[in-house]
């Protein structure tokens, strides 16, 4: 599971984790509007706030304006093909995650030194103006960039200031998982 707040480079992470060690992400579900550059039924499954309800959720929440949630049937398709697989959420979704999976959830919390970097980051990432400015006044950005108190004793903090660097960490992540796996 991967948390934290906007832009700090969850789905980077995950994407990361899909090339290096073959762990393919859940696809969750929005009612948040499609980015130009976003494919239905990869980056999303896109909804509608009707067709949001026809889903089974673990968890799911409300993220600057719109819905989000984690079904059972994306989490059921990625364990029929893999043992291992990554899930990008807000803090509030991955607390929930985190008490109803328990032991079979590893955590990594991404954080940023500096916070006003994460502007522009969104915004190089080609995110609507508008949408920027609304999600960075939302009460889920400031809560997001904080590590809850609920993770804490679990959590692996990952440092994102510069990708080589949160590469290191996250490859040191998954020698520990791996060795841990093996001793079981
Ligand atoms: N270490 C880094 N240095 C510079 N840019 C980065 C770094 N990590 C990620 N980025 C870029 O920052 C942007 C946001 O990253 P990403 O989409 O992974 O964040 P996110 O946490 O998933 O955001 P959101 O919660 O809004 O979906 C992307 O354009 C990504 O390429
Ligand atoms: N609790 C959940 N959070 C989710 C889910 N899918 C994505 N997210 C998080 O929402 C925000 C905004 O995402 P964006 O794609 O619009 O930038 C971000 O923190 C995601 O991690 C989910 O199913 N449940």
């Amino acid at each position: 599971m991967i948390t934290g707040a906007t832009g700090t480079g969850k789905t980077t992470v995950s994407r990361y984790l899909t090339q290096t060690y073959n762990i393919q992400r859940v696809m969750t579900h929005t009612t948040r509007p499609k980015r130009f550059n976003e494919v239905e039924g990869i980056d999303y499954a896109f909804e509608t706030p009707e067709s949001f309800d026809h889903n089974h959720y673990i968890e799911d929440v409300t993220y600057a304006g719109y819905r989000y949630g984690s079904s059972y049937e994306s989490l059921y398709a990625a364990w029929d093909k893999h043992n291992f697989a990554s899930i990008v959420l807000d803090t509030k979704g991955a607390i929930t995650y985190a008490q109803k999976l328990g032991v079979a959830v590893k955590t990594l919390f991404l954080t940023i030194d500096d916070p006003a970097i994460l502007k522009s980051r969104l915004l190089e990432r080609g995110d609507d103006p508008k949408m920027v400015e609304a999600r960075l006044e939302s009460p889920e950005y400031q809560r997001d960039l904080v590590l809850p108190a609920e993770l804490k004793a679990s959590a692996t903090v990952i440092a994102n200031d510069n990708w080589e660097q949160a590469e290191a960490q996250i490859d040191q992540f998954m020698k520990a998982l791996a060795k841990e796996v093996a001793g079981f």
